[in-house]
């Protein structure tokens, strides 16, 4: 009886399109391989498009990207599983441009943090560089392959894109495809606690806008999206990229995750970041990544797959409060 009109209601909705990377050789750890099955499994679609969330969202499932390692002329030592690092990233930008070149508004699933390198490059080209980038994460990510102490990809996919930051990867084979246009100035972080001496440096040379859980407890959430926003995006007319590291929350809320990091957010707060760049009708690209199935109990697991769930629920308008309330003012 009401299904018509309050279908109606919600025309506005953008179309979505939903694509899972099951890659986790980014990371030291195996299981974030199984995230974007898990996440599935665990009902996302339909609590994306049920009546209490938005029945008339137009999402498409894209399936998991298909990759394999590059064959590579010379060996690379200093980057940790460099050839298949390469093979998933170059596919995964090359889907990502295609959803978003659709009109959709794309939601990657990962897989270790490392995939946002293919992400951001493809959501970097089909917007001709003019893209926002919000990294919510414990940590910063943003070692070149130099400055790493670990090797891992999923700590350097920032410096990947950056522009900035490009010559630290000319010597490296296989990357001809890469379009790194991003200024760093364009970057804003939110929810950094462990972050690498050198990483620091890039950031304070670089003019990295960076909110650490220093200052997400002196100002709260809402006044850092303000500045944040009024810094990466001052025009307010470029596509927002919102990567969300898992571990960017606090591991009481999201414990199954491969490097958790004491003091972070809540999911209150991280449902409340991405309501906030929902709001400003312009974003573009959603990365959820570093869930591990395979971290914890059962129901660690199901606490950290059901914290994702909300998350991506809110990258795609659903309201806490009911999707249509209007707020009196
Ligand atoms: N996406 C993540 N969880 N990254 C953790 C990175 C940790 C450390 N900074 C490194 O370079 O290896
Ligand atoms: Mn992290
Ligand atoms: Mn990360």
């Amino acid at each position: 009886m009401f299904g018509r009109e309050f279908n109606s209601l919600n025309k506005e909705g953008k179309k979505v399109g939903i694509l899972g990377v099951p890659f986790s050789k980014g990371n030291g750890k195996t299981g974030a391989e199984q995230a974007p099955t898990a996440i599935l499994e665990h009902g996302l679609l339909k609590s994306l498009t049920n009546f209490d969330a938005n029945p008339n969202l137009d999402v498409e499932d894209f399936g998991e990207v298909k990759f394999s390692s590059k064959k590579l002329k010379r060996p690379v030592s200093d980057i940790k599983n460099y050839a298949e690092f390469i093979g998933c990233i170059e596919r995964v930008s090359k889907r990502v441009h295609s959803i978003i070149e659709e009109g959709r508004l794309c939601i990657t699933i990962g897989g270790d943090h490392s995939i946002a390198a293919g992400t951001v490059d493809g959501h970097a080209r089909a917007k001709d560089g003019n893209i926002a980038i919000l990294w919510i994460d414990a940590h910063a990510d943003i070692n070149t392959p130099k400055t790493s102490h670990t090797g891992h990809p999923h700590g350097m996919p920032l410096s990947f894109v950056v522009k900035e930051l490009r010559d630290h990867w000319s010597e490296y084979p296989e990357i001809e495809w890469r379009t790194p246009i991003v200024p760093a100035r364009n970057i804003a972080y939110i929810g950094l606690r462990s972050v690498d001496d050198y990483e620091r440096l890039i950031i304070d040379r670089l003019g990295i806008t960076a909110f650490g859980m220093d200052e997400v407890d002196d100002l709260g959430i809402p006044e850092i999206m303000r500045r944040a926003l009024k810094v990466i995006d001052p025009e307010q007319n470029r596509s927002i990229h919102l990567s969300f590291d898992i571990d960017g929350l606090d591991p009481l809320e999201a414990p199954a995750t491969g490097t958790p990091v004491r003091g972070g957010i809540t999911l209150r707060e991280g449902i409340q970041i991405v309501e906030t760049v929902y709001k400003t009708g312009r974003l573009g690209a959603f990365d959820l990544c570093e869930v591990n199935p395979q971290m914890g109990r059962e129901e660690d697991v199901r606490k950290t797959l059901q914290a994702a769930t909300d998350l991506i629920k809110a990258a795609t308008g659903h309201r806490r409060s009911g999707r249509t309330a209007k707020i009196p003012t």
